[in-house]
């Protein structure tokens, strides 16, 4: 409990210092309609009794705070939910989605985003967020009820204490209410599948994917049809469930009704006999009407504040976790200006969070500064994630990666990063200017249109932004306004972002050209090939290049071929087809497919 204390303690604080007015606001708004009622119900009991007596002025008096009080109380029930509402929204947005995302961009490498149970916890908290802000309003209501209740007790008890009784017969229509509705919520996870069905058939009937294949099949009928099926199977127990919800409530609502009428013939019976005044009846007629809801109210913040735990929880997890992880050593030592010996991968093995299979196992390599190293393997084999490992995305779990005889892991992350590029397979499809998506490859030049299109030129890109509306300046992203771009389009952007970077000690491109024909993945790989030869000579540079398709990378120096986590060959094309083994196999294999498939592919997708 202390956590969830200190947490809200410190929303608060960011909430005040941030929103100051905001916050003050609706505090104001709680502590106002924590006091309206009793306010109104004494200045009543006051007025009723004033003019009972015969004090015309104090009874003005009382009259006026009473409808003060009571306007007060009508003003708040249209603008504190709303007034609320904002603050939390503010907060959520402006400050914890912010702060949520600094966490995890905090944390250097990739594990965190492929862990299980980070990954569970991150979506319950970014879709939970508001639940998270929410918390702290909820437990300020929960107090300001809880307030609400006493001071209604102490009043009714002030009449009578008899009349603390109706906080029992109050608490009835609520709890019925609470059995129904859960009830209601519990058919609802019950026909959930049902009605997912009926929601998905539904998109389907209007969504252009499918409806190609709609068309086709002649299936429209039967999806509609299905999809009739369905709302029936999920609302009719539904409408069941609402309708025995609402019988529930009514039953307590009568209940309450004749416990009140029964305090009221007790009060009007009691100020008949001299035990009190006039006054005292209308005060315990204010209290006990507002009663209900004050129940209802304290049930229902308390409550909230209670499952809100299931967010708290992972996001207190979460934010201890990105701590531990982003102050973690990070190394301290600068990369050289350029590399002289080269990468050396020292019986490596490393096994993903929460597996036991070694994605690679005792992999010992030296990469040579200036080489362009093509790496090849089977799906699955340990391609990719020697690349991360060599990004520092992830610790080795044993051996060691040096860098100009550096241990990796003593490289200061950040500028390790800064003298590497990379155009992965599952690239970015940024949707802002064409500029942009090009210049955040460096973000430190991103606004520098001459190296965007430098850059640009690299990857013969320059025929591409001739034929966009705006040059460089047009927006991409049809959500946006914006131009879409064809697949072999934003690959085109994915290698110039690569290019931005003028001095890599790194480049990497691992499959960014998979979904390309063969002839365009070969034509964009000897560009690159140019490209890592120059940057080999400036910087001592290594290439790595990953890929599927042997015939690409033949050009490369050197060779891996990687095959279940473990380096089974490597060595030049020539040396590898003389040794006869996987990679000779494989390597005539595809070199046979191609060229019964060739006559169909000799154009590049964006041309
Ligand atoms: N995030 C992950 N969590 C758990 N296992 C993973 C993860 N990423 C990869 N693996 C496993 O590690 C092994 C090596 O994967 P990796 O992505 O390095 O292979 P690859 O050779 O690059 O494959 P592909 O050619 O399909 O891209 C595979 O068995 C894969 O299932």
């Amino acid at each position: 409990m202390r956590r969830y204390w200190s947490l809200w303690r410190e929303l608060f604080t960011l909430s005040w210092r941030r929103q100051r007015r905001h916050t003050a606001a609706t505090l104001t708004a709680i502590a106002l309609s924590t006091l309206a009622v009793p306010v109104c119900a004494v200045a009543l009991r006051r007025a009723v009794d004033a003019i009972d007596g015969g004090h015309t002025s104090t009874a003005v008096m009382a009259a006026a705070v009473a409808a003060l009080a009571y306007a007060v109380s009508l003003v708040l029930q249209d603008t504190a939910g709303l007034l609320r509402a904002t603050t939390n929204d503010r907060l959520g947005r402006l400050e914890l989605h912010p702060r949520i995302h600094r966490d995890i961009s905090r944390v250097h490498g990739l594990e965190h985003l492929e862990r299980t149970d980070f990954l569970d916890r991150m979506t319950i908290v970014r879709l939970g967020t508001g639940h998270v802000t929410m918390s702290l309003w909820n437990m300020v209501l929960a107090v300001s009820n809880v307030l609400k209740l006493v001071l209604a007790v102490l009043l009714l008890g002030t009449v009578t204490p008899w009349l603390g009784l109706l906080l029992v017969f109050a608490a009835l229509p609520v709890w019925l209410d609470h059995v129904g509705q859960r009830r209601v919520r519990r058919v609802e996870v019950e026909t959930s599948e049902d009605h997912r069905l009926h929601r998905r058939l539904a998109e389907l009937a209007v969504s252009a994917s499918a409806g190609k294949e709609l068309r086709v099949s002649g299936t429209a009928e039967d999806v509609i049809r299905r999809q009739t099926t369905a709302w029936y199977a999920a609302m009719g127990p539904r409408a069941r469930a609402q309708f025995v919800a609402g019988a529930l409530k009514l039953v307590g609502w009568l209940v309450f009704i004749a416990a009140f009428v029964g305090a009221l013939a007790l009060i009007t019976h009691r100020t008949v006999h001299g035990h009190g005044t006039v006054g005292d009846v209308v005060l315990a007629v204010t209290v006990a009407m507002s009663l209900r809801q004050t129940v209802a109210s304290t049930v229902m913040s308390t409550t909230s504040t209670a499952s809100a735990r299931r967010v708290l929880d992972p996001y207190l997890w979460m934010r201890e976790y990105t701590e531990r992880e982003a102050t973690r050593d990070q190394g301290e030592q600068t990369p050289p200006a350029a590399l002289t010996d080269g990468i050396s991968v020292e019986n490596v093995s490393y096994a993903y969070p929460g597996t036991d299979r070694l994605a690679l196992d005792g992999v010992s390599v030296t990469l040579p500064a200036g080489a362009v190293v093509a790496v090849v393997g089977e799906y699955g084999s340990g391609k990719t994630t020697l690349v991360k490992l060599l990004q520092k995305f992830y610790q080795t779990d044993s051996g060691r990666i040096t860098v100009d005889g550096i241990d990796l892991s003593r490289l200061d992350t950040e500028r390790w990063r800064d003298r590497s590029s990379a155009v992965f397979q599952d690239f970015g499809r940024f949707r802002t200017t064409f500029a942009e998506t090009v210049g955040l490859g460096d973000l430190r030049h991103v606004n520098d249109r001459e190296r965007i299109q430098r850059a640009l030129g690299e990857v013969e890109a320059d025929d591409l932004v001739r034929r966009l509306p705006n040059g460089l300046d047009t927006q991409l992203g049809r959500e946006l306004g914006g131009l879409d771009l064809s697949e072999g389009q934003w690959q085109r952007t994915a290698l110039a972002r690569a290019a931005m970077r003028t001095d890599p000690l790194l480049f990497v491109l691992d499959e960014p050209t998979a979904s390309l024909d063969a002839p365009s993945e070969q034509n964009i790989f000897e560009q690159h090939m140019a490209r890592a030869r120059h940057l080999g000579q400036r910087t001592g540079a290594i290439t790595l290049i990953v890929s599927h398709r042997f015939s690409t990378v033949a050009g490369a120096d050197h060779i891996l071929v990687l095959d279940k986590g473990r380096l089974v060959e490597s060595g030049t094309h020539e040396d590898l087809l003389a040794l006869r083994g996987q990679y000779a196999d494989l390597y005539r294999l595809q070199a046979d497919a191609y060229a019964e498939s060739a006559p169909a592919t000799t154009e590049e997708e964006d041309a």
